[in-house]
């Protein structure tokens, strides 16, 4: 590929003072030339084509940086000066807002070797990252500052101009990757490098740059440019989660209903009870209130309570009064005789009214009374921030037992959900299907979960293999949903052009695209920066239909559930005993699997069979997923025998019977 070079070939740098003083009078610049001579040392590498020095004056360093940049087209740019504490110290501020990427490992790396010589560096506001092709770094004024925290970084920044420039093949046909990842003491190949490695080499210039011309023209090029080893670092599960949790924040809340449309929300705040449970002092059973200390005896009965509104008149020392289960007792009375220990004196005239009843045991105040507020008491907190309000039914219950019309809940994320491919069609399609073709699975499975889980879904069809209709479709999808889901079109085919479109298209940040799972590992995360201010996130699952709906319950469910307010957002992980042997595969694998619950109570796994990524019936039947260790983990060990306990994530209920 091209490479805009000075035409020997170096990077071109651009060497930028920043000072007050230097720019009124140039022979007081002491970092600046420094910095050049620093690159002339090294003339194979660097040739220093652009020098200039500018007061600490936003616009100045803003419009010279930008025009070295989108201009001149350098490869690197180091500003010095005007990173510190003092007002007029603005070099930081001029220079962010021109990064496209910042590159907070350069910062670190700089901050880190000048903090071994003074501790004064932590008192540098250092910036650094990409803006098109050319890398910015800034460091401070002193000569001695600036010279160190350039050379820090320095061995790296050949290899970084030309990944920025959209080149990489100088240093893999040097075998530099390699040379510089031993000379850094970065340990193993690219399964063990983290997102944050230097050395991460996203190849932006096969789809983009200006020398390689505009982006639908890039992204049609020749399949003999594609690569031949993914530029993603694999990642474990756990990073990869991880790095999902930093992006997924818990949302807003709202005030909802309180009904059963409040099933999967969380609540947002304390509940503290507005009355009483119950108001009144009620009976506990059908019998007789009585004054407990009157004790036993024959009593007249002088009044009826039955459970309903009204008032009641109070009980005299010497009478009972007939109550029923939950009535009011009549003020007075201290406890309830239940019915099966008493015995019926006398009646009324007519016969059908009792007059007395003889109470055969001793009762005690209190006695099967339900005091006022003994089952909630007003002002008691009966449900708290963060609970989930559940399908069993128990939390809309204590809420409507109070009163409680509407309960501020999380909002959820609204999930924008769309398959992608040339080759597939929608399910339901008649006529049969032509050679190559293949019914949309994915996106009525996913949905069906989504749905389920008690997430708002909004469906985006099927997009074509081509940048064009995945932007198109992706930014329909951003502009009304909070996060996307895509199937298809993530791993190393000349026609997956999810993660180029994602970068490229929509400016937006792959964190991860490559996970050691089976199935999944082509799984993408994505964060897009949109022009609401807000962070849309997009999760680019694999096509085959196992591969999504395993990474959608491992990855994208816990995220809508931290955005939701759940805590622990991750699916529940248990012990289960496997009811077969099961065989290891070189990456961790997870297996689809039929809990069971057996005749002494444990938990058995069975398997749902075949287990090849494109069959969406390993899903079928399905509450768990097996988390298998890798044959590596396990030190070479290929099976796990029946018998053997194994971790496994519960998917849904459990089921009584296989
Ligand atoms: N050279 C390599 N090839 C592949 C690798 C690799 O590392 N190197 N990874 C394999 C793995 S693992 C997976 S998983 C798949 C993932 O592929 P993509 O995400 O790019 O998905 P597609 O290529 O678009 O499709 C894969 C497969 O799934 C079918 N499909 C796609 N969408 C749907 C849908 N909505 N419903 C039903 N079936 C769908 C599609 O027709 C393909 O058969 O890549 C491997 N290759
Ligand atoms: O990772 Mo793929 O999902 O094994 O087929
Ligand atoms: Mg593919």
């Amino acid at each position: 590929m091209v490479c805009k070079r000075h035409t020997d070939g170096a990077m071109k740098v651009g060497v930028l003072t920043v000072s007050e003083t230097a720019s009124r009078d140039a022979t007081t610049d002491r970092s600046g030339p420094v910095l050049v001579e620093l690159f002339e040392s090294d003339p194979d590498n660097w040739a220093v084509t652009q020098k200039a020095i500018v007061p600490d004056d936003i616009d100045k360093i803003r419009n010279t940086v930008k025009e070295w940049c989108d201009t001149e087209e350098l490869n690197l740019i180091v500003t010095s000066g005007g990173t510190g504490f003092a007002v007029t110290d603005v070099t930081p501020e001029a220079v962010k807002p021109l990064l496209e990427k910042e590159a907070p490992g350069l910062v670190h790396g700089m901050l880190a070797s000048s903090y071994a010589i003074t501790p004064f560096a932590v008192m540098a506001r250092l910036v650094a990252g990409v803006r098109g092709q050319t890398i910015i770094l800034t460091v401070p004024g002193s000569p001695k500052g600036a010279k160190e925290n350039v050379e820090a970084v320095l061995k790296m920044m050949p290899h970084a101009c030309e990944l920025a420039a959209g080149e990489n093949s100088r240093a893999l046909h040097k075998g530099g990757v390699k040379q510089l990842e031993e000379e850094a003491g970065v340990e193993g190949g690219h399964a063990h490098t983290h997102r944050h490695d230097p050395h991460h080499h996203h190849h932006q210039g096969h789809y983009h740059g200006k020398v390689g011309g505009n982006l639908s023209k890039t992204f049609d090029q020749p399949v003999t440019r594609r690569h031949r080893e993914s530029p993603y670092p694999m990642i474990s599960v756990t990073e990869a989660q991880q790095i999902i949790a930093d992006h997924s924040f818990v949302l807003n809340y709202e005030e909802k209903k309180v009904d059963h449309n409040l099933v999967g929300c969380v609540v947002a705040e304390d509940v503290a009870a507005p009355e009483n449970v119950p108001a009144y002092r009620a009976s506990i059973v059908d019998g007789y209130a009585v004054i407990a200390s009157d004790g036993r005896g024959v009593y007249p009965v002088v009044t009826v309570s039955h459970a309903s509104a009204g008032e009641h008149q109070p009980l005299q020392p010497g009478q009972i009064a007939r109550v029923t289960t939950g009535a009011p007792l009549p003020p007075g009375a201290t406890a309830v005789v239940m019915v099966e220990d008493t015995i019926l004196k006398s009646t009324k005239e007519d016969g059908k009214e009792e007059n007395e009843v003889e109470i055969l045991v001793d009762a005690k105040d209190g006695n099967n009374v339900r005091e006022i507020g003994s089952d909630v008491k007003a002002g008691s907190v009966i449900m708290r921030k963060g609970e989930e309000i559940t399908s069993v039914g128990g939390e809309v219950g204590v809420l409507a037992s109070v009163g409680r019309a509407k309960v501020k809940v999380y909002k959820k994320p609204i999930i924008g959900l769309l398959s992608t491919g040339n080759e597939v069609v929608p399910h339901d399609r008649e006529g049969g299907l032509k050679s190559g073709e293949i019914r949309d699975s994915n996106r009525p499975t996913l949905y069906t979960t989504i749905a389920a889980w008690g997430y708002p879904v909004v469906d985006f069809g099927i997009a074509k293999d081509t940048a064009q209709d995945l932007e198109s479709t992706l930014r329909t999808a951003l502009e009304k949903t909070d996060v996307v889901i895509t199937t298809g079109g993530v791993s190393m085919g000349e026609l997956d052009l999810l993660k180029p479109t994602i970068e490229h298209s929509l400016k937006g940040t792959i964190q991860f695209g490559r996970v050691a799972m089976k199935p999944g590992k082509p799984t993408t995360f994505a964060t897009i920066p949109w022009h609401d201010g807000s962070t849309k996130l997009i999760f680019a699952l694999p096509g085959n239909p196992a591969s999504a709906m395993v990474t959608f319950n491992l990855f994208i469910l816990p995220s809508l559930r931290k955005s939701a307010g759940y805590e622990p957002a991750a699916l529940p992980k248990i012990k289960v005993i496997l009811a077969e042997s099961v065989r290891l595969d070189p990456r961790p694998e997870y297996h689809r699997a039929i809990l069971h619950v057996d005749n002494e109570g444990r938990l058995k796994a069975h398997s749902t069979g075949g287990q090849r990524s494109s069959r969406i019936g390993s899903m079928q039947k399905a509450n768990a997923l097996l988390c298998l260790p890798s044959i590596m983990e396990l030190n070479g060990k290929t099976e796990l025998a029946a018998g053997e306990t194994v971790d496994a994530l519960v998917l849904s209920r459990l089921h009584g019977s296989m």
